[in-house]
C-alpha cells in the first residue's frame, strides 16, 4: 500500500474516532442505567469499535514514515489502547466474569471472529530491537560462561563384549540376507518376462489399442482425481496445502520493512532539525519575542493602574507568572482574582484563630462530623443502590481526545501533496520552538518585570511592598508547618545492594537461573479458534465454557497491552498478579514466553522448584527478592514467572516436597508485590495445574486476576490438528480425516496432541509419506497412551473457580436476578392470567 492510501485509513480512522467519541460522551453524562444488560451492550458496542479502530491505526502507525504525523498517531493509539483496557475493566467489574461474548453485536456490526483479535502493537518490539539483541548477546555470553543450564539427560548405555558382538553379527546378518532377498527378486522378475516375451506375440496394432488404453484410464483417472481434489479444496472440504508466498507477496513484505529503515531516517532528521531550528528560532526571533512580552506586560500595567488606580501585583513563577495574567482575562478580571486570592488568605487566618480558640470542643465537633458523615455515607449508599451501573471517568479518554483535535486543526486539511518523500514540517517545527522560546524567555522577562514593577510601586504608589514579604513568609512558615504536622513520610526502604551494578546482578540471577531465556513464541502461535454459541448459551443461562480464542484475547489486554506500553500501566487499571490456571497441556507456559516475545520483557523464573534449595534463610530470600524486583524494574518490562504457583499456598505440604520449601514465598510475596507501582512495567504470572491444593484466601488475594484456560473445544482442536500436523512436515490429504480426528480427541489438551504429532512424524514416516499418506488411524495408539481430562477434573477446575472472589459474586448476582426473574414472573403471571379471565368472559359476553 502506497503512503496516501495509509493516509486515506488514518482519516477513516480518525473519523470513526471522532463518531465514537460524539457517541461516548453523552453517555458518560447519563444517568445511571438500572438495566445491567443495556449497560453491557453499550460496553461491548463501545469496545468493538474501538478495537476497531486501533486496528486500523496500529496499521498506519507501523508503516507511514512522516514523523510529526506518527507522533499524533502514537499518542491516539496509546489512548485507544488503555480505553479498551478500560472498557474491558468495567465489563469484568459489570458482568462478574473475565470472559465476554460479542457474538450479536458482530453480526450487528458485520465484524467476522477474526476481527476480535486484539493487535498487538508492532513498535513494542521494533523501537527497541537493538536493546534487546543487547540483552540477548549478555545472556548468550552469560550462558555460555556457565550459567544455569537444565542438566540433560543423557542416556549412557555400557553393552558388554559379547552383547556388541551379538548385535553386529545379528546386523550383518540381515544386511546379507536383504542383499540376497533383493538378489533373487530381480532374477525371478527376468525369468518371468523371458516367459512371458515368448508365450504371446501381439501384432503392432493390437499392442499399440492396449497401451492406449491403460495409458488413457491411467491419464484421466489423475485429471478426474486432481480435479475432484481441487474441488474439495475449493469447497473447504480438505484444507489445502500450505503455498510459498506469491512473488507479490514477498514484494510487498520488501516495501514494508524498507519502510522501516525510512523511519528512522526521517526520525534522525527530525531530531537533528529539533535542535537547529530552535537554535536559529531563539537568535533569530528571540529579541523581537522578549521585547513584545515586555511590551505586553507594561501595558498591562497601566491598564490596571486605569481601571484599578493602583498597580496590579506581579504573580508568583509557581502561579504561572505573567503567562497566567494573558490567559484571555481583562484587567478588572485579574484585580478581581488578586482581592478575592487576598480575601481567602484573611478568611483562612482567621478560621485558624477560631479554631486554636475552640481547641478543647475539638473532639466533640468531630464526633459530631463523623456522625454526620456517616449519615450522608448512608444515604450515599442507598442513592448508589438505586442509581444501578454508571460508567466511570476515563483516564485515557483525554488523550485520545486531545490526540484527535490535535489530527483534525493540524493533519486532516493539510495539503501533503507536494512532499512526496513524506519528510517532516519545518513550519510545524518553528510553530512548536517558537511557543518553547518564548516559554523560556518569559522567565527571564519576568524577573525583570517584576522588578521593573516595584520600582514604579516605590515611585508612584509609595508602597515599600512589605505587606507581602510579610504574607509571604506567614505562607512560607505553613507550609514549613504544614510540612512538619503532616503524615510521616513512609520509610524508605532500604537498598540491599546498593554497591552493586545492575549488569552484576543480572549476571548473578542469569548463574542461578532465576532469569531465563524466554522461547521465541508470539501470542498469534497459541492456535485456538472462536467460540459461536457465547451468547445464545448464556442467553439460555448455560454458562458457555470459554474459547482459546477469548484466552488469547485476555492475555493481550491483560498482560501484552500494559507492560508493552508505559503509558497503558501508568493510567489504566493496575494488574500485579496473574493467575494462568487449567488442565496440563492448555498452553499456560507458551503464554508466559509470548507474553516476553509479544513485549521483549525479560523472564525471571521464581518457581519453588528453581528456588529449592538457593539464597537459604529469611535473609537471603529476602536479598534474593530484592535482587529479582530490583533488576525486573530496572530493566522493565518483566515477567516475573512462579511455576506451580499453588505449591507456595499448599494447605499442606506433601510429604515428598517438604525438602523444597514450596512456601518459602507465601509470606514475603504479598509485601514484594504492593512494592510494584503504576510505573513499574512488571508483572508476576503464576501458573497452576492443580489450583484446588492451594488455600484460596490468600492464593486469590495474591493473584486477583484469574484465567481459567479450558480444554479446546471441537473447532479448536479441528485447527490444532490442522496447523500442528503441517506444521510438523505433514501433507495432508484426503486420507487424513482430521474431522474425526478432531472429533475423537474431545478432552486431550494441546499438549496431548502435539506429543502424538511428534511420535508419529518421526523422519522415517515423513519420508515415506509420498507412497503411503498418512491416516488418522496412526494417530490413535499414542492418543490411546495419554490420560485426558475427565470431566471430574474439569468439574473440579469450575468448582473451584465459583469459589474465587469474582466467581462468588457472579454467583451472587446470578442468584439476585433469579430472584428477580422469580417476582415479575409472580407479579406477571397473576397479571396474565388475570387478563386470560377477563379475555374470556369477554368471550362469553361476546357469544350471548
Ligand atoms: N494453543 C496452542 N497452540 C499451539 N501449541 C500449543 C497450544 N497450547 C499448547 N501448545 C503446545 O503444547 C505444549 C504444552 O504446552 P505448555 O507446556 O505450555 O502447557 P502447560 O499448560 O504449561 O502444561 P503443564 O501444566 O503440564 O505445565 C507446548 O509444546 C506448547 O507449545
Amino acid at each position: 500500500m502506497s503512503q496516501s492510501s495509509y493516509g486515506q485509513m488514518w482519516d477513516a480512522a480518525q473519523g470513526a474516532l471522532a463518531d465514537l467519541l460524539e457517541d461516548e460522551y453523552p453517555t458518560m453524562q447519563l444517568r445511571p442505567q438500572k438495566d445491567r444488560l443495556q449497560g453491557f451492550q453499550t460496553l461491548a458496542t463501545f469496545y468493538l469499535r474501538y478495537l476497531k479502530i486501533f486496528r486500523a491505526l496500529e496499521e498506519v502507525y507501523d508503516q507511514i514514515v512522516h514523523p510529526q504525523k506518527r507522533r499524533v498517531v502514537h499518542q491516539v493509539l496509546e489512548g485507544v489502547m488503555g480505553r479498551l483496557v478500560e472498557l474491558k475493566n468495567e465489563m469484568v467489574e459489570l458482568e462478574y466474569s473475565e470472559f465476554h461474548y460479542f457474538d450479536d453485536i458482530l453480526q450487528d456490526f458485520k465484524m467476522t471472529p477474526e476481527d476480535l483479535e486484539v493487535p498487538i502493537p508492532r513498535y513494542f518490539v521494533r523501537e527497541k530491537i537493538r536493546a534487546l539483541k543487547e540483552r540477548e548477546k549478555m545472556l548468550a555470553h552469560i550462558l555460555a560462561k556457565g550459567g544455569h543450564q537444565k542438566p540433560k539427560t543423557v542416556p549412557v548405555q555400557f553393552l558388554s563384549v559379547e552383547r556388541a558382538v551379538w548385535l553386529l553379527q545379528v546386523s550383518e546378518r540381515a544386511r546379507q540376507g536383504r542383499l540376497r532377498a533383493h538378489f533373487m527378486k530381480t532374477i525371478r522378475q527376468e525369468e518371468q518376462r523371458r516367459l512371458q516375451g515368448n508365450s504371446s506375440m501381439l501384432d503392432p496394432n493390437q499392442a499399440a489399442t492396449c497401451i492406449q488404453k491403460v495409458w488413457r484410464g491411467y491419464w484421466d483417472r489423475t485429471r478426474v482425481n486432481k480435479e475432484c481434489l481441487e474441488e474439495m479444496i475449493f469447497l473447504g472440504m480438505i484444507p489445502a496445502q500450505q503455498t510459498t508466498p506469491s512473488p507479490a507477496q514477498l514484494h510487498a513484505q520488501q516495501v514494508e520493512s524498507r519502510r522501516h529503515y525510512v523511519q528512522e531516517e526521517h526520525e534522525a532528521e527530525y531530531q537533528k532539525a529539533l535542535v537547529n531550528i530552535k537554535e536559529s528560532v531563539r537568535s533569530v526571533d528571540g529579541p523581537d519575542i522578549k521585547e513584545s512580552l515586555q511590551e505586553q506586560i507594561r501595558q498591562w500595567f497601566l491598564e490596571c493602574r486605569d481601571a484599578t488606580g493602583k498597580f496590579p501585583d506581579f504573580p508568583n513563577p509557581e502561579d504561572g507568572g505573567s503567562a497566567s495574567i494573558f490567559a484571555h482575562k481583562t484587567p478588572e478580571q485579574v484585580a478581581a482574582e488578586f482581592a478575592a486570592r487576598e480575601e481567602e488568605r484573611e478568611k483562612k487566618k482567621k478560621s485558624k484563630g477560631e479554631k486554636d480558640k475552640k481547641g478543647n470542643d475539638r473532639k466533640e465537633k468531630k464526633k459530631e462530623k463523623k456522625e454526620k458523615m456517616k449519615g450522608k455515607k448512608g444515604k450515599g449508599d442507598t442513592e448508589e443502590e438505586e442509581k444501578g451501573w454508571k460508567m466511570t471517568p476515563s483516564n485515557f479518554l483525554p488523550t485520545v481526545v486531545e490526540g484527535a483535535k490535535m489530527y483534525k486543526e493540524v493533519w486532516h486539511n493539510r495539503d501533503e501533496k507536494q512532499n512526496f518523500l513524506q519528510c517532516f514540517d519545518a513550519q510545524l517545527v518553528r510553530e512548536e520552538k517558537r511557543l518553547e522560546v518564548e516559554e523560556e524567555l518569559r522567565v527571564q522577562v519576568d524577573e525583570l518585570m517584576r522588578q521593573e514593577l516595584k520600582n514604579l510601586k516605590l515611585v508612584v504608589d509609595r508602597d515599600k511592598g512589605k505587606k507581602k514579604k510579610k504574607v509571604k513568609k506567614s505562607s512560607k512558615k505553613k507550609k514549613k508547618k504544614g510540612r512538619k504536622t503532616g503524615k510521616k513520610k513512609k520509610k524508605k526502604e532500604k537498598d540491599l545492594t546498593a554497591d552493586r551494578t545492575i549488569e552484576s546482578l543480572y549476571e548473578e540471577l542469569v548463574m542461578e537461573g532465576f532469569i531465563i531465556r524466554p522461547k521465541n513464541i508470539k501470542l498469534t502461535d497459541y492456535i485456538g479458534e472462536y467460540s459461536y454459541l457465547g451468547t445464545t448459551l448464556r442467553q439460555a443461562d448455560i454458562e458457555p465454557m470459554p474459547s482459546l480464542s477469548d484466552v488469547r484475547q485476555l492475555i493481550a489486554l491483560y498482560g501484552v497491552l500494559p507492560l508493552g506500553s508505559q503509558c497503558v500501566h501508568e493510567r489504566g487499571p493496575l494488574i500485579r498478579a496473574l493467575l494462568l490456571t487449567g488442565p496440563a497441556g492448555v498452553g499456560k507456559k507458551m503464554l508466559v514466553h509470548s507474553l516476553c516475545t509479544e513485549t521483549g520483557a525479560n523472564l525471571f523464573d521464581l518457581s519453588p522448584a528453581t528456588l529449592a534449595g538457593k539464597y537459604p534463610g529469611k535473609s537471603g530470600l529476602q536479598y534474593l527478592l530484592h535482587m529479582v524486583f530490583k533488576v525486573a524494574r530496572q530493566l522493565q518490562p518483566s515477567v516475573i514467572w512462579i511455576g506451580d504457583a499453588e505449591k507456595t499456598f499448599y494447605k499442606k505440604v506433601p510429604k515428598l516436597e517438604k525438602e523444597m520449601e514450596p512456601k518459602r514465598l507465601k509470606k514475603s510475596l504479598p509485601k514484594v508485590l504492593k512494592s510494584i507501582k503504576s510505573e513499574d512495567r512488571v508483572l508476576v504470572v503464576g501458573t497452576t495445574r492443580r489450583p484446588f491444593d492451594a488455600d484460596i484466601k490468600p492464593f486469590c488475594k495474591v493473584y486477583k486476576k484469574i484465567i481459567l484456560i479450558p480444554r479446546p473445544d471441537y473447532a479448536s482442536r479441528f485447527t490444532l490438528w490442522k496447523e500442528l500436523l503441517q506444521a510438523g512436515g505433514a501433507q495432508l490429504g484426503p486420507k487424513l480425516d482430521l474431522s474425526s480426528l478432531a472429533k475423537v480427541t474431545d478432552g486431550y489438551t494441546q499438549g496431548h496432541i502435539l506429543q502424538a504429532i511428534q511420535t508419529v512424524l518421526n523422519s522415517h514416516r515423513l519420508n515415506q509419506q509420498t507412497k503411503r499418506p498418512l491416516t488418522a488411524v496412526e494417530f490413535i495408539p499414542p492418543l490411546a497412551r495419554q490420560d485426558p481430562v475427565y470431566k471430574e477434573e474439569e468439574e473440579a477446575f469450575k468448582a473451584w473457580y465459583t469459589r474465587t472472589p469474582l466467581g462468588k459474586k457472579r454467583a451472587r448476582a446470578a442468584k439476585a436476578s433469579e430472584e428477580e426473574d422469580h417476582k415479575k414472573g409472580k407479579t406477571k403471571g397473576g397479571k396474565s392470567q388475570k387478563k386470560e379471565k377477563k379475555g374470556k368472559t369477554k368471550k362469553r359476553k361476546k357469544k350471548k
